[in-house]
């Protein structure tokens, strides 16, 4: 590939390899961004949109799109805070989910992220971790030393900081183990990686989801970001709703429709027969069971749920 292919091009980032790749790439195909990737290639051409893909460690992308190298990308929450990255957060994937927290062996003495000021951390986010102590060093409690990390304006590091921060780009949880650390910082989703190395939670500086962003001065000089945003928010509604249709009585429709609001508003149809009608609405696919039980109560019959590909709806929640 000539790397001038990809002037006029809107370069989008997608992390390479790792938790959130799989789900990255199933997002762009409910997008319809097609492309080739040449083995060994980090850089895609789309066959049908002027868009280069650009695959890269997800702990680059936040960087990259603050400083304008690319113009949209896919990446964590905790990336784009260990960045101090200059983004604009267009919309929440729902995947890539869990906590950064702060760890100690569950033999140890430490309670509380306070106890370990002035000791060892090992972690691979020493930017978050230096702003979350710093701010504890100064005084601050541990809720409002958590909130600095995404609300306040980056912060000079303190002069003489008193905890030790030591960067570890894998397998943080050895740390304690291995006598290099009085605790650690690290990212716990089911919790199996930190119970199997005997360690517990002592405080939470931040939840993570992957998230799409965009460089903050291009937002509006492509619209092709606007377009992907909603694409991109449609695949994950259709992810997370299914089409629920039922036949009910005219009597019960007020109870009915209360069980199953819809987006907007049901849409309901007439039957032949006059006291019945047909009801179809999305419903939450996490709680399709329930609403079908509920629905079955007040006499609703016929009861069908379908998959929903992919869709465009109103904000409101369900
Ligand atoms: N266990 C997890 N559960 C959910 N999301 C996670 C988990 N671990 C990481 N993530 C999310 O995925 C992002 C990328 O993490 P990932 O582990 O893929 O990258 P990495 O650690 O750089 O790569 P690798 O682990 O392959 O060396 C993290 O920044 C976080 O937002
Ligand atoms: O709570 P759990 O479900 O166990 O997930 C948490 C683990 O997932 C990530 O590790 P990853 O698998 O990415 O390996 P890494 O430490 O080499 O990055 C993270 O660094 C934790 O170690
Ligand atoms: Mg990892």
């Amino acid at each position: 590939m000539d790397f001038s292919d990809l002037n006029d091009r809107l370069l989008f980032a997608i992390p390479k390899k790792g938790r959130l790749h799989e789900n990255c790439l199933t997002l762009l195909k409910g997008a319809d961004i097609q492309f080739h990737r040449r083995n060994r290639l980090d850089i895609a051409l789309s066959t049908n949109h002027p868009v280069a893909l650009v695959f890269l460690p997800a702990s680059d992308i936040a960087t990259f799109v603050g400083e304008g190298n690319v113009d949209l990308g896919i990446t964590g929450q905790d990336m784009v805070a260990e960045a101090g990255a200059r983004v604009d957060e267009l919309t929440q994937l729902g995947f890539g989910k869990c906590n950064l927290s702060v760890q100690v062996p569950i033999k140890s003495e430490y309670k509380s992220a306070k106890d370990l000021v002035g000791k060892r951390i090992v972690t691979s986010f020493s930017g978050i971790v230096r702003r979350y102590f710093d701010a504890l060093e100064s005084g601050l409690d541990q809720k409002a030393a958590a909130a600095t990390l995404i609300s306040a304006p980056k912060q000079q590091p303190r002069p003489d900081p008193k905890t030790t921060i030591h960067l570890a780009n894998g397998s943080v949880e050895a740390a304690c183990a291995l006598g290099l650390a009085d605790g650690i910082v690290d990212l716990v989703e089911s919790g199996e990686t930190m119970r199997e190395a005997k360690l517990h939670a002592i405080s939470n500086l931040m939840t993570s989801q992957a998230v799409l962003i965009c460089n903050s001065k291009k937002r509006h000089t492509n619209p092709l970001i606007e377009t992907f945003k909603r694409r991109i928010e449609g695949v994950i509604a259709a992810q997370k709703y299914v089409l629920c249709n039922y036949n009910i009585s005219r009597a019960s429709l007020a109870e009915a429709i209360k069980i199953t609001p819809g987006k907007k508003a049901p849409t309901v149809s007439p039957l032949e027969d006059g006291d019945w009608v047909a009801v179809s609405s999305m419903v939450q696919k996490s709680s399709i069971a329930d609403i079908m039980d509920q629905l079955e109560a007040v006499g609703a019959t016929d009861i069908l749920v379908f998959q929903i590909h992919n869709c465009r709806v109103a904000e409101k929640a369900i």
